[in-house]
């Protein structure tokens, strides 16, 4: 891109990284500030983003390798990015945390909060201003539109059925069993839509979902899969047990098991949105037929946050009252500490303005290197898993 540009203009951008390498805030200033005003291609500054060949760091990945909050400062004040990835994948909050630089890490982490909740809201106002034009929405078209508003980590995911919900409904899917025995189901492009790995993830959440409810409660579980968290809800005893799945693959594999002939369990086929948001529900009869859940379990595939929070919308209508649960598989952003715990935040802070308390459960799942033999891309590398637990809070 720089053939263009004139080699003052790599100079300055190079005199950056090293100013910033060396914390030194003040000149950082300097040479953000533009030096010229006759309005020129090149107004003389030096640009915050400028990422150097070799590590692909830009300056916020040096200011936070030095540990130097007040360079992260005004770097984000003149257009630094905080989610910007290098070549290993690493954002500038990774390395703040692997330096320990604890004022670096928290600068960033309030910033990648603060912008992530905006751009969520734009694409939202987006969505709204684009809903009497078409009212299926391509999320993942729009991510691109919104320029980031939803993080994508890894490139190159456009193409594939998991970059969209309907690619992803039209096309099959395979069950099958790994060199272990265990189960896993993948999707046309050998993406893991779910494994068996997730089993202490979906025990612990049907627990915290179901444990002290009274009999005959009500629970809602969006998105069938392997059926895993709906083989621990069971032993739960709820009265009625909802499944929502529209995958006609998925619905096979759930009739197979025996799963629509289970005492008290309904399966509801089509998208949350078919029955959460229904297009053309005038008399209320859709929304009546589903009713009200005391627990809820959302985990959904091909969707993105923008989904997630949409459903979210759709929670105060659902929930039988302040006692009722709902919980989430939280894979936002799971192959990157610093986003996860970014996203963590606003999910909390989306939930909250829906007017939900969100409490936090700590996880250490083992995946094992076995777990994505033959799949083609790894969606979890995290040591910890964040299950969520939110409640209504009326008053
Ligand atoms: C990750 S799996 C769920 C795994 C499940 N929690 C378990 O314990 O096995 C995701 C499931 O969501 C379904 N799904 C995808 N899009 C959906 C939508 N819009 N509404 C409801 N379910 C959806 C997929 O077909 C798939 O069966």
């Amino acid at each position: 891109m720089d053939d263009a540009w004139p080699a003052a203009r790599t100079e300055r951008n190079e005199l950056l990284l090293r100013a910033a390498a060396a914390g030194d805030a003040a000149q950082c200033k300097q040479l953000l500030e533009r030096t010229s005003e006759d309005g020129g291609a090149w107004d003389g500054s030096a640009d915050a983003w400028y990422a150097d060949e070799a590590l692909g760091w830009d300056a916020v990945h040096y200011a936070a390798d030095a540990g130097s909050a007040d360079t992260i400062r005004v770097l984000l004040r003149y257009g630094g990015l905080w989610n910007a990835v290098d070549r290993l994948g690493y954002t500038a909050g990774d390395l703040a945390w692997s330096r320990n630089a604890t004022e670096c890490y928290m600068l960033l982490l309030e910033e990648g909060v603060r912008q992530s909740f905006l751009a969520n809201l734009l694409e939202r106002k987006v969505d709204a201003d684009t809903e009497h034009e078409s009212q299926a929405v391509d999320h993942a078209e729009l991510a691109e539109r919104t320029n980031g508003a939803s993080l994508t980590l890894v490139p190159g995911t456009q193409n594939e059925a998991s970059a969209s919900n309907r690619a992803f409904l039209a096309t099959p899917l395979t069950f099958e069993k790994d060199e272990r025995g265990q189960w896993r189901c993948l999707d046309k492009d050998r993406n893991m839509v779910m494994a068996e790995w997730e089993n202490e993830i979906m025990l612990a959440s049907a627990h915290a979902l179901c444990e002290g409810q009274d009999e005959g409660f009500a629970v809602l579980n969006v998105g069938f899969g392997l059926g895993i968290i709906d083989e621990a809800i069971q032993k739960y005893r709820p009265g009625r047990h909802v499944i929502i799945e529209p995958h006609p693959d998925a619905l096979r594999f759930l009739r197979d098991q025996g799963w629509d002939k289970r005492p008290g369990v309904e399966i509801f086929e089509g998208t949350w949105e078919d029955f959460l948001q229904p297009q053309d529900d005038p008399d209320g009869e859709i929304a009546m037929k589903l009713g009200v859940f005391d627990a809820i379990y959302f985990d959904t595939y091909s969707q993105d946050y923008s989904d997630l929070r949409a459903f979210f919308e759709c929670l105060p209508n659902v929930l039988s009252g302040p006692e009722a649960r709902f919980s989430f598989f939280h894979g936002l952003a799971a192959t990157n500490r610093f986003l996860y715990e970014v996203y963590t935040r606003v999910s909390e802070l989306d939930l909250r303005e829906i007017g939900l308390v969100t409490e936090w459960q700590t996880l250490y799942p083992r995946v094992e290197a076995e777990d994505w033999n033959g799949v083609k891309r790894q969606y979890w590398s995290l040591a910890q898993y964040y299950l969520p637990v939110a409640h209504l809070q009326l008053w």
